[in-house]
Parts: structure tokens; C-alpha cells; sequence
């Protein structure tokens, strides 16, 4: 990558520059120590390029930025695209570390994180050690650590990187992330698509444009790397005719003849797939509930075979999944209704799940959920009539509202409410949304409560609870 150095107009590589002993790279002008290269971003709220001089005064040894600027008194580097100088910057200061694991990354809108969880168990059952980033936590050489995004921004992702001992790195790649190239300084010996719909409509003009985005993760693959394509979505479908003009091994798993990975049959009762792989007949257990996780499961086997792992160990490691934090994790209770707590939050995601919480066949489907504040506003009313295709009775709650005006939100539900009628009440408080349902269930009832998943509560509600499963305990243990 090319940058202009402002004062003599001289052209100088990215890599050439980062020769110089910088004492680390910072994006954001507050986290700056004496000798640090700042790196101007044009974000979407603010513009870092007004920062320069707060960068040069806490020390900042020279300035990478995309605008004409030429009164400073230290080095400054122009360049069409900042973030993109980050990621390979970041990937030339860390060594570029992730040349060494076996880098697979997985995209999507719905399933990454339960593919991710399912492939790190898979090969940690072979004695493979793998790294795992994502939306949960991070765990690096076994080591957890927070999680606050998806896929990290550039410096923490190749530190990240730099720091595991692990010979595999499983990593999901957001759309914000791909558009903010956040990997773009990494090459991925496996790229994977689970599927695509609605979602992110806040951010991406319109679905194209998020899909054009989402595969760009396939540009950024090894020359000999692998793209592993979930075809049972139409973009899917879509995404492998795209590649097959690339050139990239293809590897597609879905429910047709021509899918390299084909689940013929699925059992849903006794939870039992039949599948042809390649062109041999295999049994197959999916380890979580509902057609949604088997295809994460045969996402995260087709990975398995592609690292040249025999079948019957992959079906052997699916036997002690332990599951996913807040993916159909499940409470089953002798005197009290079950409950199901999960992360969806699309319109696509909450189908399944439904879907998967009819199939337990309870008396009575309650669901509870809210809407995001501040993210994509076109995926409500889709939520709200999945929902009410699914459930006997829904409770509309707050998650989290992310600045977005309580009263907005508010007003917002009872206008989509207004189509529901009476099977729809509104209760905002999170925790007493969730006890109404409690004690209004009965015990073969089931209560689904979606869109928090494991996720901490960002607001204070009437009870003392973290989370949905806090709250599930302690409406459990007042009970007692
Ligand atoms: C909306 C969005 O995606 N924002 C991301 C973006 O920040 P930004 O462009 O908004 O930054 P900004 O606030 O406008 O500031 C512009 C620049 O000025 C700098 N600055 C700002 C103030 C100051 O005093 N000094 C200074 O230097 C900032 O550090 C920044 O470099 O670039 C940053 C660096 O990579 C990201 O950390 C940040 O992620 C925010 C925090 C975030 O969490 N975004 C979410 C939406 C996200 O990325 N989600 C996906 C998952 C989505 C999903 O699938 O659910 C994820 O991968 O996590
Ligand atoms: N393959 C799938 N197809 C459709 N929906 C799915 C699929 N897998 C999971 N889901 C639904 O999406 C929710 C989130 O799943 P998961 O965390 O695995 O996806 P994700 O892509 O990592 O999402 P995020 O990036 O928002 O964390 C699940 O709780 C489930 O309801």
C-alpha cells in the first residue's frame, strides 16, 4: 500500500514506514503514548482527522490521514483509505502473525458464533488447540477474555492473533468489520458463509450491498484457501456462483444433489440426519435443537473434513457439544414451565427458533422479547409477525435501547401491537415481562425469551437480575 508523505509529495510503502520503530499504533487520539503513529479514521459520528493535533501534543512520532494537510510539524502520510492502512499497519507492527495458525473465518448473518463454538470443539476433541474470537468471548491458548465485538478493530484483532499459541484460529467476520477492514491486513486459509437475510439495514444502504460486503471475506482468501458455502439460503446460492468465476476451491453444504455436503433426510423427533458426504451415506447427530443448528453443525463438519478429520470423530465430538451461552440454551423445571432463552434477533433467526420451540409441542408458546434501540428499525415488524405466526402469547419488552428515547421505543411497540390484539401485552420492564409469563404459565407451558441471549442487562429493571437467565433463578427461587 502506497502513502504520500505530505511535504516532499514522496511516495513510500506502508511496509517501508513501518520499518521505523514506532512504540505502537493508535487510532483513537486519547490512547496516544510518546511515539505512537496516529491513524486518522473518518468515523461515522466524528471525524478523526480533528485529533491530529491532540495526537502530536500527547506525543505521536508521525500522522497516517486522508486529508491535504501540510502545516504539521511532524511527519504525515496521506492515503485513500485509513482503515485500511490501520489493518495492514496493525498486521505489519504485530509481524503478521497470523501466518502462522491455520485462520479459518466465518460469515453470516445468523449462526457464526454457534459454528465458531462448534469447530473449536471439534478439533479440540483431536487434540487440535484453536483460538476462538467472536461475539461470546475470546479465548485465546484456553484463556477467556471479554468480548466487546464481533470481530475486534484491527490493533486488538492482530494482538489477538499475535499472542495465541494455537495452531487453529476460528474468528467470525461481522459486516462492520469487513467494511471497516478490519481483517483486511489477514489472508484466511478458510473462508465461510452460513447464510444471509435481513439485518444490519441501519448501517447497509440495502441487502445487495450487505451481501457484496459479506463476501468480500472470499477476497480474502490464501491462494490455495477454501470457501465453504451454506447454499440452504438463496444467497448462498448466490455466493457460490459468484466464486465458481473465482477460481477458489468451493465446498458447499445445503440440501441439494449438487451441495458437496447434502443432508437428505433430517429427523426431527428422533434427532437423527442422514447425510452424503461427498458421495458416501453417513448418519448424523446434530448436538443442539432445531434445523437452524443442524445446518451450523454440518457447517462446522464440513470444516472438520476439510482439515482431514474422519467423519466418525466428528460425529463423536458432536455427542459432548456442551452447547453455546444463550443459543437454545434450555432450563427444564418439574414444578415450574420451561424455558428457553436465545440470542435472535433477526427476523430469519427468530423463525427457526420458534419453529424449534414448537417442536418441544408445550401447551403454550410465550414470547418474550424486545427490539434493539438504535439498529436496524426495518426488522421489527418482520420480528413481531414471526413471532405471532409462532406464539399463543407475546410479551413485548426493552432490551437494549442504545440511546435510542424510551418514549420512541415505546410508541413504536404499541403501533406494531395495534395489529396483534389481545394475545400481545406490553410490559417494559425486562425482568417483570418475564415473571407476567412466569406466573402465568402453566407447566407444560413453554417461556422463549429471545434477543439477550447470555448478554448482561444494560438497564436497571424492577428485579436485581443481570441477565435473562439471573432473572429465570431468582423468579425461581422466589417462588420456592
Ligand atoms: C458504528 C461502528 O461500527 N463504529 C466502529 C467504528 O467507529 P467509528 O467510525 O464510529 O468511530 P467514531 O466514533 O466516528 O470516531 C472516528 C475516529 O475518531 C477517533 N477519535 C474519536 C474521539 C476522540 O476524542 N479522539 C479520536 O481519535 C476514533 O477513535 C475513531 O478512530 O470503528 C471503530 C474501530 O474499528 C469501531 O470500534 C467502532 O465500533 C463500534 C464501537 C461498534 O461496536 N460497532 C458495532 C455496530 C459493530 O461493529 N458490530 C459488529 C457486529 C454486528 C453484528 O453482527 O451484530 C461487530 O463486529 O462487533
Ligand atoms: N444457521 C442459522 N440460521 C438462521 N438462524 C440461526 C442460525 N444459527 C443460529 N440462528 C439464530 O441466530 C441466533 C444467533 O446465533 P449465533 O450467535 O450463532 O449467530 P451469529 O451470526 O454469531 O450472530 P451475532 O453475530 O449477532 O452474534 C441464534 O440464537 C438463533 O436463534
Amino acid at each position: 500500500m502506497q502513502l504520500e508523505e505530505s511535504l516532499s509529495k514522496k511516495l513510500i510503502s506502508l511496509e517501508k514506514l513501518m520499518e521505523d520503530e514506532f512504540s505502537g499504533i493508535q487510532f483513537d487520539s486519547r490512547e496516544i503514548k510518546p511515539g505512537n503513529l496516529f491513524i486518522a479514521i473518518e468515523g461515522t459520528s466524528i471525524d478523526g482527522h480533528k485529533f491530529i493535533f491532540q495526537a502530536i501534543e500527547q506525543g505521536a512520532s508521525a500522522i497516517i490521514g486522508e486529508k491535504e494537510l501540510t502545516d504539521l510539524n511532524i511527519p504525515y502520510y496521506r492515503t485513500t483509505n485509513s482503515r485500511l492502512a490501520l489493518a495492514k499497519a496493525a498486521s505489519s507492527f504485530y509481524k503478521h502473525p497470523w501466518k502462522r495458525p491455520i485462520m479459518i473465518g466465518i460469515t453470516g448473518t445468523n449462526g457464526k458464533t454457534t459454528t465458531s463454538y462448534l469447530i473449536r470443539h471439534i478439533l479440540e476433541k483431536q487434540g487440535i488447540s484453536c483460538s476462538l474470537i467472536g461475539t461470546v468471548k475470546h479465548i485465546i491458548n484456553d484463556r477467556e477474555f471479554i468480548s466487546n465485538q464481533t470481530t475486534p478493530d484491527p490493533l486488538l484483532l492482530q494482538q489477538l492473533i499475535m499472542e495465541s499459541n494455537d495452531e487453529v484460529i476460528v474468528m467470525e467476520v461481522s459486516s462492520h468489520g469487513l467494511h471497516q477492514e478490519r481483517v483486511s491486513g489477514i489472508q484466511f486459509d478458510i473462508g465461510m458463509f452460513t447464510n444471509l437475510s435481513q439485518d444490519h439495514l441501519d448501517y447497509h444502504p440495502d441487502i445487495e450491498t450487505y451481501f457484496d460486503v459479506k463476501s468480500k471475506l472470499f477476497t480474502l482468501l490464501k491462494p490455495r484457501g477454501e470457501a465453504i458455502i451454506g447454499t440452504y439460503s438463496r444467497w448462498g446460492e448466490v455466493l457460490k456462483h459468484k466464486l465458481q468465476q473465482s477460481g477458489y476451491s468451493l465446498f458447499t453444504f445445503g440440501h441439494k444433489e449438487n451441495d458437496d455436503l447434502e443432508l437428505i433426510e433430517w429427523n426431527q423427533a428422533e434427532d437423527h440426519c442422514l447425510i452424503r458426504d461427498r458421495r458416501e451415506k453417513v448418519d448424523f447427530s446434530s448436538p443442539m435443537p432445531g434445523l437452524h443448528n443442524v445446518w451450523n453443525a454440518l457447517g462446522a463438519y464440513s470444516v472438520g473434513r476439510r482439515l482431514h478429520i474422519n467423519y466418525k470423530d466428528i460425529n463423536k465430538a458432536m455427542l459432548t457439544f456442551p452447547g453455546v451461552p444463550g443459543r437454545f440454551e434450555t432450563y427444564k423445571f418439574d414444578q415450574s414451565p420451561n424455558v428457553v432463552v436465545d440470542y435472535a434477533h433477526t427476523p430469519d433467526g427468530l423463525d427457526y427458533c420458534l419453529k424449534t420451540a414448537k417442536q418441544q409441542h408445550p401447551s403454550r408458546l410465550f414470547h418474550i422479547f424486545g427490539f434493539r434501540g438504535n439498529r436496524d428499525r426495518t426488522k421489527r415488524e418482520a420480528m413481531l409477525s414471526v413471532s405471532s405466526k409462532y406464539s399463543d402469547f407475546i410479551i413485548l419488552t426493552m432490551d437494549d435501547l442504545n440511546n435510542e428515547p424510551y418514549e420512541e421505543m415505546i410508541k413504536e411497540m404499541k403501533m406494531l401491537a395495534s395489529r396483534i390484539g389481545d394475545r400481545l401485552k406490553i410490559i417494559p420492564d425486562r425482568t417483570l415481562a418475564i415473571e407476567y409469563a412466569w406466573r402465568n404459565a402453566r407447566n407444560n407451558d413453554l417461556l422463549l425469551i429471545t434477543g439477550k441471549g447470555p448478554e448482561e442487562y444494560k438497564h436497571e429493571f424492577t428485579y436485581p437480575c443481570k441477565s435473562d437467565k439471573d432473572t429465570i433463578n431468582y423468579l425461581l427461587h422466589s417462588t420456592e
